[in-house]
């Protein structure tokens, strides 16, 4: 663990056409650590996440102010391309999404579009698979649909893509919600491993979940952070009653 910031979000707030989605957000995001972000369904969360790797670039109808840094970049500052932003940023989203290609072919990609000479891509393939503990179940058949995998496999796959391009941060949106529990398992063990290198923000509905793989804990609230803590005082010693009573499965 570290005090340094990684990525923060300053007097932030968000509108989609009349309706304002996040309000005042204020939040640092410490280096190589986790962070879950929790609270009932279109509190904000998911916009939030995805305002820091410029997703809603292209929603015509949003409208956003306040800053977004990764460490002292301004994320939306003038010619900063969303591809530059992206390759320092990963994300993993709720359904895996692999490009209909190859195993090898969906890591590839990305390293050939960000302009990796061709003849580093095969390792890095291959670190990418290992780092994301795929390598031994795939390693035979790179040429193989990435969507014949299981899903926990494709989630896995969509982690190596990430991690290939060597972020700094790596964003969740609910990456286990589609999974069984044994992957899911395997993911969050993989995630904890994964703060070792990267400073990982996760969605998350799964408050065992967030117990399990966050240093610390944010509940948000009708589009407002209401408590930002160790994942343990959030649990166990909230501050807010909010938070106190969406932990004890009160509401949401
Ligand atoms: N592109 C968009 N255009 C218009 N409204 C949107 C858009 N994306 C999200 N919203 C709205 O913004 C609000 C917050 O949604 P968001 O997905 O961030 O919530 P969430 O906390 O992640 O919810 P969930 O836990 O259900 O995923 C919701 O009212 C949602 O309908």
């Amino acid at each position: 663990m570290s005090d340094q910031i990684k990525l923060s979000a300053k007097d932030v707030n968000l509108w989609f056409g009349s309706k304002q989605v996040l309000k005042h957000i204020n939040i640092s995001f410490p280096k190589n650590e986790i962070t879950a972000m929790i609270g009932p369904s279109g509190c904000g969360k998911s916009t939030l996440l995805r305002s820091f790797n410029r997703m809603h670039d292209l929603s015509p109808d949003a409208r956003i102010e306040g800053k977004f840094a990764l460490d002292n970049l301004d994320l939306y500052q003038k010619g900063l391309s969303v591809t530059q932003v992206r390759s320092r940023i990963g994300m993993v989203f709720q359904k895996a999404n692999p490009f209909p290609k190859s195993i090898y072919e969906n890591i590839n990609y990305g390293l050939a579009i960000n302009d990796v000479p061709k003849a580093d891509r095969p390792g890095i393939v291959e670190n990418a698979l290992r780092e994301s503990y795929l390598w031994d179940e795939v390693k035979d058949e790179l040429q193989k649909p990435a969507t014949r995998l299981s899903g926990g496999q494709q989630q896995r796959l969509c982690i190596a893509r990430a991690v290939a391009l060597r972020p700094e941060v790596i964003l969740m949106d609910e990456p286990c919600s589609a999974l069984d529990p044994v992957s899911t398992a395997k993911i969050e063990e993989l995630i904890v491993k994964l703060k070792k290198d990267y400073t990982i923000v996760i969605v998350t509905h799964n408050m065992q979940q967030a117990q399990r793989t966050a240093d610390k804990t944010v509940f948000m609230y009708l589009g407002e952070v209401i408590e930002h803590d160790t994942t343990d005082n959030i649990f166990n010693h909230p501050k807010n009653e909010l938070t106190a009573n969406y932990v004890k499965g009160h509401f949401g």
